[in-house]
């Protein structure tokens, strides 16, 4: 459910289809990200990177980071096949507007991978998270 202090978006049917893709088939991997708790450090690492890398930390400018965190960590927790589900827009409505370019994709998964690696996910089970996320550049790079 939406956390005290979110914004209000326009309207949108929630279903664990506009994750973007399905979880991950291991049953290990949850495990291997610590968890829900291990998850929540590294999105709110992630986010705490994003929004003072001078790459990409004015696209997050005009953004609910209180909503971001809260779907992000949904996002991850049904990626890795947590108890979780998605209740975020999907990849294509949250990123239209905001002209991303493949240089700027990559400066998140950088930062990604460092939050993976402070939080002491081990190399392969970081790399399944990428391979799910990196198909999602199609609908996140705009330009
Ligand atoms: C595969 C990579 C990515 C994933 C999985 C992802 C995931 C998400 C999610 C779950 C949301 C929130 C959706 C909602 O509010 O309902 C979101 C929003 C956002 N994303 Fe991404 N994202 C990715 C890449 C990027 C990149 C590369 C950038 C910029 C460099 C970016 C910038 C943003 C911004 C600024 C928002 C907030 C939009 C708003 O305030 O309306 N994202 N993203």
């Amino acid at each position: 459910d939406t956390l005290p202090g979110e914004l209000p978006v326009d309207p949108y049917e929630v279903s664990n289809a506009n994750a973007g893709a399905e979880p991950v088939d291991n049953p290990d991997m949850f495990a291997a990200f610590h968890g829900q708790a291990g998850i929540d450090r590294i999105v709110d690492d992630l986010v705490d990177r994003v929004t003072v890398d001078p790459r990409i930390e004015e696209i997050f400018r005009a953004s609910d980071l209180v909503r971001l965190r809260r779907t992000l960590k949904e996002q991850f927790c049904y990626l890795l096949d947590g108890p979780c589900d998605y209740t975020g827009r999907d990849m294509v409505a949250a990123h239209k507007d905001q002209g991303i370019t493949t240089r700027e994709f990559n400066a998140l998964v950088e930062s990604l991978q460092f939050a993976m690696d402070t939080e002491g996910v081990p190399f392969a089970m970081q790399n399944k998270l990428i391979a799910k996320l990196a198909p999602m550049k199609r609908d996140v790079v705009t330009r």
